[in-house]
């Protein structure tokens, strides 16, 4: 059989093109697929390389963030409102969303994005921006949550709840670090400045790249919000105790818990988030028994001093660092990961020994995932009582700014 080449004479792609179409990728796997940003960004950002990969995430992270307030300037500026997943609507949400929040000049968000709707939409999407910018418009000060999850934590919290969510979205956040040992925290304060709001803890606002900071390599310290070492200071000192660590890749509440005292047995399902938690013991030096299990399935050799559970969960407590679960979790998946979490917790619990404690904890917003699983949780085990709130550990210069979490420490009766 003959066989020819077609040979297709298209004029390459202005430069700058396929990182947007990336950006557009990014947003349609979070948007209509469901898929988190992060797990997302292999496939999406296959043909785009080096710092364009990073302009690709930031351009999509940043109008998940603003997504409400960009889609209400664009319906302000068309006839029709456009469907949430029109092409032109896409372009538009990048093209302003660079022009606006990420400081791109005009005329080269545009130039990158047009492209992307040749042969469809390019008119509408050209003029709607072009309103848009030459009439001055800008995005408010405050963003806006989705309508939804709006109305969700005003229901579980009120409004004054909502308004500091909304004004925590503004403002990028900052990077709290955890040291290993506590008691160097002025000396490490005095290498990388920033605000420490209790042993063990430093708040920065700016910092070189996370690998070139000094301590890091040498495993001195990790990255985890303020908010996240809460579970694991509950346990306080180890003194050679064992704890079962839950669900614990990439380690941040492991190394918490070696580099305190405990013989810490950390348990995760995920391949790919064990790689992370042995690189993060390597990197620290910190000693821990990984297993990679479903804890569904698991059963430790003996029962344990202490168990940490934390949890999978929807996330929404970290929407400032994943904007996409502002998105893509509905109630529906909040009720099947408050299930999960459940049967997760059940089988923890049989893992206490007498007299030793439990603690819960999740990175959700979502009363389901905290406040209601409790109840049910103690309702079924009245073997179970309240022993700490995250409030006793939490620092006396607690001034929020903080990841939304739900921390419960429990004991068991001896
Ligand atoms: C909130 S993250 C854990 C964060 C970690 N504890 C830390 O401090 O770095 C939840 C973890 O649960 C794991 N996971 C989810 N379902 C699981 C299951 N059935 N069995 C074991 N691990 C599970 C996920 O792979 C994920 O790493």
């Amino acid at each position: 059989m003959a066989r020819t080449d077609t040979v297709h004479s298209h004029a390459p792609e202005p430069l700058g093109v396929p990182t947007r179409r990336a950006a557009i990728k990014l947003l349609d796997a979070v948007l209509r697929r469901g898929e988190a940003l992060e797990a997302a960004l292999p496939a999406a950002t296959r043909m785009v390389h080096g710092p364009d990969r990073g302009l690709a995430h930031a351009i999509a992270a940043e109008t998940l963030r603003r997504l409400p307030d960009l889609d209400a300037l664009i319906d302000g500026a068309t006839e029709r409102v456009l469907p949430p997943d029109a092409k032109a609507r896409m372009a538009l949400r990048i093209a302003l969303v660079q022009a606006l929040v990420l400081g791109t000049p005009a005329h080269a968000a545009i130039a990158t994005v047009l492209p992307l709707v040749d042969g469809g939409p390019r008119k509408l999407v050209h003029g709607v921006f072009g309103t848009l910018i030459r009439g001055g418009q800008l995005l408010p000060e405050v963003p806006a949550l989705p309508a939804d999850v709006e109305a969700r934590w005003a229901a579980a919290w009120g409004e004054a709840m909502v308004e500091e969510a909304e004004r925590a979205i503004a403002a990028p956040p900052p990077l709290d670090i955890t040291l290993a040992d506590p008691a160097r925290t002025d000396e490490w304060q005095g290498v990388l400045g920033g605000t420490s709001l209790m042993p063990g803890h430093l708040r920065l606002d700016e910092h070189a790249p996370v690998p070139d900071m000094a301590g890091f390599g040498e495993g001195a310290w990790w990255v985890q919000d303020v908010a996240a070492s809460l579970p694991a200071q509950l346990l306080g000192a180890g003194d050679g105790r064992t704890v079962l660590d839950l669900c614990a890749a990439p380690g941040g509440k492991t190394m918490q818990l070696a580099a305190a005292g405990w013989r810490v047995t950390a348990v995760d399902q995920s391949g790919s988030r064990i790689k992370r938690l042995r690189e993060n013991l390597f990197r620290t030096r910190l000693k821990a028994e990984v297993v990679q299990a479903d804890v569904l399935a698991f059963a430790p050799n003996a029962p344990a001093d202490a168990v940490l559970v934390d949890a999978p969960c929807s996330a929404t407590g970290i929407f400032r660092r994943h904007p996409d679960v502002l998105h893509r979790v509905h109630p529906a998946l909040i009720a099947d990961l408050a299930a999960l979490q459940g049967r997760i917790l059940k089988r923890a619990a049989d893992w206490v020994k007498p007299g030793g404690r439990l603690v819960f904890a999740t990175c959700s917003l979502e009363p389901a995932e905290g406040e209601a699983q409790l109840a049910a949780f103690l309702e079924a085990r009245p073997d179970f009582a309240v022993a700490d709130a995250a409030d006793r550990v939490l620092p006396g210069r607690y001034a929020g700014g903080n990841d939304g979490f739900f921390v419960v420490g429990l004991v068991r009766a001896g």
